[in-house]
């Protein structure tokens, strides 16, 4: 039971520092960055269930707005106000649903569930992040903003690379699930 949960903690931790590296392999657009952010989201849902994939995604907000500069633009607490906070909080939610549609495929998940799940995961990304970038130009930011321009640079500029990574990560992450699941059962018997 505490290796067990020695073991979550680790994975947990694993998937927060990626996400931060994927903060930092990054191409810059005009306000939202393209990056490698969302493939972890991707890793993390499908390997670490639901509540894991959650709580790494949790782990990785809190330690940017704790003050280390792991988001795409540093790190604190004022990073609520940045335009592109809104996907941070969407990469938690966005990690849980992804694991819970895996959660749902019993013990072998096909390979379209995992494609769905991160599909689900990117829409779900993208209806909390883009909002989140046309309220802080417009309302806190004062850098007034048309919805369609908005639209052009928080959805339009990455959404189609996104949904090909989604399908691609997909696709391979169905293979390191059962790897993992193996694996973990090992450590879990060799430490009980
Ligand atoms: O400030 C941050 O660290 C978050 C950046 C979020 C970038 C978003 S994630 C979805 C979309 N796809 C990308 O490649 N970039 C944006």
């Amino acid at each position: 039971m505490r290796n067990s949960k020695v073991f979550s903690l680790v994975l947990v931790s694993i998937f927060a520092a990626l996400t931060a590296i994927g903060a930092f392999i990054k191409i810059p657009l005009p306000v939202v960055p393209f990056t490698l952010q969302i493939v972890i989201v991707y890793l993390a849902g499908s390997i670490l269930g639901s509540k894991r994939a959650l709580q790494s995604q949790l782990v990785y907000i809190l330690v940017g707005l704790a003050g280390l500069p792991v988001f795409t633009q540093g790190g604190g607490f004022t990073y609520v106000l940045q335009p592109t906070f809104g996907y941070l909080v969407g990469f938690a939610v966005g990690a849980f649903v992804i694991g819970y549609i895996i959660e749902r495929g019993g013990e072998e998940p096909s390979r379209l569930r995992f494609v769905v799940a991160n599909l689900a995961g990117t829409f779900v990304i993208y209806a909390i992040g883009a909002p989140y970038v046309y309220f802080a130009l417009n309302f806190w930011l004062d850098m007034p903003t048309s919805a369609s321009k908005v639209f052009m640079m928080a959805f339009a500029s990455t959404v189609g690379v996104d949904i090909v990574l989604a399908i691609l990560t997909g696709l391979f992450a169905k293979r390191i699930y059962f790897i993992l699941n193996k694996k973990m059962m090992n450590v879990l018997e060799v430490t009980k």
